[in-house]
């Protein structure tokens, strides 16, 4: 029997989730602190980890790290109010299986655990069977290309790849067919779940280079010393835990593509052994000193101004010409309006194949709010919004009532409301005004304008306050100071 862990302050969804999930047959236990939670799992392993985005004593992504290194095989699922979604994001990034949204609906839940623990057996009974000496972490994210016809704008994993058909769209396509047969480095800029990482593999499955492998890997996620074995590989006794020789993702995406995501995050070093492989085409496991030719075309993307980053000296100029022999900007899904439906549609055709479910469209009143709404995780956001709204829907239409609160009525008010007071949106709770006096009052002049720069900054740096307090030139306590006095939750 599936054993899966509940860690929540909230008590009641401690006793709901245990009571519903030992009916459908897993065995359960619950904490209600980070720590209480570790400690359990320090005892008795779990297949799987529901676990609150805020937790009183333990931030979400601390727990995620904390539970990976405990056992690096168990299964965790983030529960996170609407308004964190994006920071939830993060979560997946960084190895958790999916994230669900408060109120929670047990079909939903019950769903995601299914997936979460189906992946957790394919991937161990992969790890298994692979030959351990050459198994690398980066494998598991190389993404071999379908050996279908090159030509047509696939997806990873052969899924459907939209464009869309508003101007921003248009445009798009256009840079894809232009850029794909040639073997230029391109930088995809653009909001996270933009759909970055879906061009970069359109552009591959469209080049000559289409039938080989196309290798994703997340800097953003790595640390340092991960992130250069990771990327080149090393020798065996190259450093402790270097238990034999192990390729880097260059030589798996050797003859294909190898896409950097968040490359403005690589550290100094490994920026050095990049600018190397770039010039020379060669690169040299860690430990060895043997060269090893590549021809890897390379496609980096960034949700930061990696020219801010240049500036400030994070990130090597020579590179960043390098990688941007070719620039795709990608316009968050608020600007391409005409572009929301069709995805919407596309998602709908995809939730109703996933759920087993036959539902024909969004009646007159959900279209309109998919419309209005701000979308601050973009394509990733809309498709888990359309996903969940699949799943609630009983009749044929999707209606307004089964869209998060916050897409039916954010809260958009207007100076006349608050008797001239200035109204502002926060990009990460787009349903809940900032409200500053009028611009007579000096002090709130500065204040509001500090806030919208602190906002700024954390944007492009992907949320990420270390950097964040690194470009504001403040340090991470001020920046902590800053966040609570403003309001603004990460
Ligand atoms: N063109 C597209 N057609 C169909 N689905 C898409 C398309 N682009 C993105 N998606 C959907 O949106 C999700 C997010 O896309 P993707 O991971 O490429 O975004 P991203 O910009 O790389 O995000 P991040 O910056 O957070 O890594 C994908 O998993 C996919 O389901």
């Amino acid at each position: 029997m599936e054993k899966i862990l509940i860690i929540d302050d909230n008590n009641d969804i401690c006793l709901l989730l245990e009571r519903f999930l030992s009916k459908q047959g897993y065995k359960t236990a619950s904490a209600q602190r980070g720590e209480d939670g570790l400690i359990l799992l320090r005892k008795e392993p779990f297949e799987l980890v529901i676990c609150d985005f805020k937790l009183p004593d333990i931030d979400g992504l601390e727990m995620l790290r904390r539970i990976k290194v405990l056992n690096p095989a168990t299964a965790v699922i983030i529960i996170t109010g609407y308004s964190d979604v994006r920071v939830a994001v993060q979560t997946v990034k960084h190895g958790a299986y999916d994230y669900v949204t408060k109120p929670l609906y047990p079909d939903e839940i019950l769903y995601t655990i299914k997936g979460a623990l189906e992946r957790r057996s394919q991937s161990l009974s992969a790890s298994a069977s692979s030959s351990s000496a050459t198994a690398s972490p980066a494998t598991v994210a190389a993404k071999a290309a379908p050996k279908a016809a090159p030509k047509t704008p696939l997806a990873p994993n052969g899924k459907r790849f939209i464009f869309g058909k508003s101007r921003a769209a248009e445009q798009l396509q256009k840079h894809v067919e232009l850029i794909a047969p040639t073997n230029m480095s391109v930088i995809i800029t653009g909001e996270t779940g933009t759909g970055k990482e879906f061009v970069a593999n359109a552009i591959h499955l469209k080049s000559k280079r289409g039938d080989k492998p196309f290798v994703a890997i997340d800097c953003g996620a790595l640390s340092k010393e991960l992130a250069g074995s990771e990327l080149f590989g090393h020798v065996k006794g190259a450093f402790t835990g270097a238990l034999s020789d192990k390729a880097g993702s260059f030589e798996y995406a050797n003859g294909g593509t190898l896409f950097l995501d968040e490359v403005g995050n690589l550290s100094y070093d490994n920026q050095i052994k990049l600018l190397r492989v770039l010039q020379e085409r060669k690169i040299r496991r860690i430990g060895s000193n043997q060269d090893i030719a590549v021809d890897v075309r390379i496609i980096c993307a960034t949700n930061e101004d990696l020219r801010d980053a240049v500036r400030q000296g994070r990130f090597r100029e020579d590179i960043y010409h390098r990688i941007n022999e070719f620039e795709i900007h990608l316009s968050p899904l608020r600007e391409r309006k005409a572009d929301i439906m069709i995805f919407a549609e596309h998602f709908l055709e995809l939730a109703n194949e996933q759920l087993d479910k036959d539902i024909i469209g969004f009646d007159d009143e959900s279209r309109e709010k998919l419309k209005e709404y701000y979308w601050h995780g973009n394509l990733r956001e809309l498709q888990n919004v359309v996903k969940r709204a699949v799943l609630l829907t009983q009749g044929d239409y999707i209606e307004a009532d089964v869209l998060p609160q916050e897409i039916i009525s954010p809260q958009y008010l207007t100076p006349e409301d608050t008797g001239g007071a200035q109204v502002s949106y926060d990009p990460l709770r787009p349903g809940v005004p900032v409200i500053s006096q009028p611009a007579n009052n000096l002090k709130s002049v500065s204040e509001s304008a500090e806030r919208a720069a602190i906002l700024k900054v954390l944007e492009k740096t992907g949320y990420n306050k270390t950097k964040a307090a690194e470009v504001l030139n403040i340090d991470r306590k001020t920046l902590y100071n800053k966040l609570k006095a403003y309001d603004i939750h990460l």
